[in-house]
This record gives structure tokens, sequence and C-alpha cells, in this order.
């Protein structure tokens, strides 16, 4: 049997298939083990792609990121602009062992919690994403250390404003970290999966879902991404008919598949979201 190297890029596209046929892990797949945003992508991110995800502040665009980087199967590389590591590692714990942070931080945690903090701490040891702080202006610092963890599939970059600010006469220059992200997840054949806030959000109008004329930038985040996600809770705005915890995944653009949305659920306790299909 000839090895991949061997065979033309479209042959290798039908031995890929062949592959998933004979339920083989497609090498070119990163899930997000959403199982409802896999079925709606086709599987899962794709590598080489760069996924941005945008919503209000607040909403948990931070928290869905982290959601999905505990959920993969591989080992995810976290860059983040807004906390220290130590802070993604407590809210990777209080996620996953349905601890409140507050009481994590307090240190006031019952023996019950006590024990499934230590369950959860152990059963993340191979999951657990790396986790770098990175500085504004920290687009050289990103690169290298994605060079650096070569075995990450899925890189996480939070915030796009933490690489530099939206301020008045940046969109040159916040576009062009945008396309470098791209760049970079062309190069090192990994999912970049960027977060964002949306400046053009108009939050007086009737419907608040994200839209991609909201991410700025002249348009540029909907030509470079491959795929972008909205993130929108309703119990943000509607404290009365908002149901607690609903939340919406809304794929504004997808480039090999079709535009849609799944349905999450937050558990704001916790900084959690579930699926709401399993
Ligand atoms: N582990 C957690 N436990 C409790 N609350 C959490 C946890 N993680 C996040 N939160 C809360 O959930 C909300 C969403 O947090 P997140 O950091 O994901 O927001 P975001 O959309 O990235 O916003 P921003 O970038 O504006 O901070 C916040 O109110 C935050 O305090």
């Amino acid at each position: 049997m000839p090895h991949d190297h061997d065979i033309s890029p479209l042959t290798r596209i039908v031995a890929r298939l062949d592959r998933a046929a004979a339920g083989e892990v497609d090498l070119d797949l990163v899930p997000s083990n959403f199982p409802s945003l896999d079925k709606a992508l086709g599987g899962g991110f794709r590598r080489g792609d760069l996924v941005v995800l945008g919503g209000d502040d607040s909403v948990g665009s931070s928290a869905l990121a982290l959601g999905i980087a505990l959920r993969g199967a591989q080992r995810a590389l976290l860059l983040t602009s807004e906390m220290q590591p130590d802070r993604v590692y407590e809210r990777a714990l209080a996620t996953c062992a349905k601890v409140s942070l507050e009481n994590i931080r307090l240190g006031a945690v019952t023996d019950e919690e006590r024990i499934r903090l230590a369950t959860a701490a152990v059963s993340l040891r191979d999951q657990v994403p790396v986790v770098e702080t990175f500085l504004q202006g920290g687009l050289s610092n990103i690169e290298r250390a994605v060079e650096a963890t070569p075995g990450a599939g899925l890189v996480i970059v939070d915030t796009l404003e933490g690489i530099l600010h939206r301020d008045h006469g940046q969109d040159e220059a916040l576009s062009y970290a945008v396309l470098a992200l791209k760049r970079l997840a062309l190069k090192n054949h990994v999912v970049v999966l960027l977060t964002t806030h949306l400046p053009g959000l108009d939050r007086h109008r009737p419907d608040r879902r994200p839209r991609l004329t909201d991410f700025g930038l002249g348009g540029t985040v909907g030509a470079q991404a491959d795929l972008v996600l909205g993130l929108y809770r309703e119990e943000m705005y509607d404290f009365d008919h908002g149901v607690s915890g609903a939340a919406e995944l809304l794929i504004l653009k997808n480039r090999d598949g079709a535009k849609g949305y799944v349905d999450l659920y937050f558990d704001a306790r916790f900084g959690r979201f579930e699926d709401v299909a399993e």
C-alpha cells in the first residue's frame, strides 16, 4: 500500500474518505467535541483554518473556547491576553468539576467538591491546554509559541483586541493581524480559533444576534476567516423572557459548508457550555 506522500493530492482525498469509511480518525479534522457543532461542520474544524468566534462583552467567548480545548482529543495551545495561566487553569477545574470559581478562589470548597476537583485535575492531566499569556503587539509572541508547540492541533488566541486595541485608526493593523493568523494556521497546519469583541453590535436593535458586519474591520474577518461563529445569549438582554442558560452559536460564514446555528446551554455558575443535543 503506497504511503500518502507517494500519491497525488486528488488520490489522497479519496484515500482519506476510505479511511473515514473504515472508521479511522481523520487527522485533518480537529473536532470541537460539541456534537451539534461538529455535525454542522462535517466533523469539526479543519487544519489550516482560521475560525473567528465573536460575541458581545462577557457572552462567554473565552469560556466556550476553553470548553472546546478541554473537550478536545488532542492538546490545545491557549494564548490569552486576558489572564495569567493559573487563572485559566482555575477556570478549567471549575468548569470540569462543576465547582464555583468563587469557592475555588476563596478556598471554600466542601469535601465532596474537593474530591471532584482532584478527580478533574487527574482526568484533565493530558488534556489541559498549554496556556501562555501574550502582551499587546504580541503577534510575534504568538507565532513563536505556536512554533514551540508542534503537537497542538488547535491554537486559541483570546482575544484579537489583546493583540491590538480597537482604537480609532487601528483597522489596518488589526486586519493585518487577522491575515497573519490565517497564514499562521496554514503554515503550521493547525486550527487557529480567534476570539473577538463586536464593535459593530448595536445593543438597541431588535435582534442582537451577531451578524458578520458586527465584526468591523471593513469585512476582513468575513474575507479571511474560513469559519465565523457568533455567540448569543438572549438572557443578557431580556431578563424576563430570555430562557435561562440558553445560548446560540451562529455559523455566520462557513467556507466549506452551510450556515446555520447550534443550540448550547451556558451554566454561568461554572462558566460551562453544554451541547443541548447531548
Ligand atoms: N469558570 C467560571 N466560573 C464562573 N463564572 C465564569 C467562569 N468562566 C467564565 N465565567 C463568567 O462567565 C462570563 C463569560 O466569561 P468569558 O470570560 O468567557 O467572557 P468573554 O465573552 O470572553 O468576555 P470578555 O472578553 O468581555 O471578558 C463572565 O461573566 C465570567 O465571569
